[in-house]
């Protein structure tokens, strides 16, 4: 049986490293890499819809048709009027991926101007993902806009997924960004920090220790995601289980590692895999795309 995925955020014009003094032009951004990586992953009785704003130059143009020709469904995607997408550069360094960005006045920072929008695309979903970076693009009163809808969603009996990916540099300060994100992971039921993130912002001394903390926050299933040390997963109260990471041959770039994850588990979870199970596929999907330039792969080169 088929259903719908909807992922929220924005999508930026990518430059990565394409030989020496040259860079590569692609289309990214976490939440829409997300996406890529469960419509990938998912058959196709299964629809992935991009929800976004984008300008009206010919860049928003390639990128729309981008996503089409990737299958995501881009019908809610509104256009508008003289802006532009926001753009951001990867500089590696031994794999470790940094980046730049030119993104203030991009058009997805109006996404959730118009709550009736918003509401024709959630309520139609199967499952809502957002993230940290969707939060930290939007004004104050489009956060509350948004997360009155997913919570909405929620107790209508939707799943909501939410990935902190903290990302300070969006966030005016360290408070409303910790605020922000413990709203945003109050308005989820599934919630998939990464830990690094987590120990250096909200102070996380160990993975059990996150797990805990999103759990008073009332969030009921918890993925947390360890790098090379694997996942851990903590699902309605049942005993945490941790899954390993996959090792990878030769590790190219870290962009994307845990959005790649997130999509590949979700792709599975949603068709009722066990959550271990699915998590155990998005290590080896992750482990794929970390030996690869840039946010997006070739969705042939992913495992079964
Ligand atoms: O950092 C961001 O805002 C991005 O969306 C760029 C990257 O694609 C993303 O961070 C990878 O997780």
């Amino acid at each position: 049986m088929g259903g719908r995925l909807l992922s929220i955020g924005e999508c930026m014009v990518e430059l990565s490293q394409a030989g020496e003094g040259l860079l590569r032009k692609g289309f990214a951004g976490d939440t829409f890499n997300t996406a890529w990586y469960a419509r990938a992953c998912l058959p196709a009785e299964w629809s992935v819809d991009y929800f976004t704003a984008l300008g009206d130059d010919p860049l928003s143009s390639e990128m729309l048709t981008f996503m089409k020709e990737a299958g995501i469904g881009t019908g809610f995607i509104r256009r508008i009027e003289k802006s532009t997408p926001g753009l951001y550069l990867i500089t590696l360094k031994n794999g470790e991926r940094t980046f730049s960005y030119w993104r203030d006045t991009a058009a997805a920072k109006k996404l959730a101007n118009d709550a009736g929008h918003l509401r024709d695309a959630i309520e139609t979903a199967d499952i809502v993902y957002f993230s940290g970076i969707t939060l930290g693009i939007l004004a104050p009163e489009a956060v509350e806009t948004l997360l009155s809808e997913l919570r909405r969603a929620k107790a209508a009996g939707g799943t909501v997924a939410f990935d902190p990916n903290i990302r300070p540099r969006l966030w005016p300060d360290r408070d409303y960004m910790l605020g922000t994100i413990e709203a945003g992971a109050r308005a989820a039921n599934l919630v998939l920090p990464s830990f690094d993130d987590e120990a250096t912002h909200f102070g996380d001394a160990t993975v059990a220790g996150t797990i805990a903390r999103y759990h008073a926050l009332g969030v009921e299933n918890v993925v947390v995601k360890n790098g090379e040390d694997g996942a851990t997963l903590s699902f309605g109260g049942g005993e945490p289980v941790h899954v390993p990471a996959v090792r990878t041959a030769r590790l190219v770039d870290t962009t994307s590692a845990g959005d790649s994850f997130n999509g590949a588990f979700l792709s599975r979870l949603v068709r009722g895999a066990a959550p271990q199970e699915a998590a155990a596929y998005g290590a080896a999907v992750a482990a794929v795309v970390i030996g690869h330039h840039g946010a997006l792969i070739s969705p042939a080169l992913l495992p079964g």
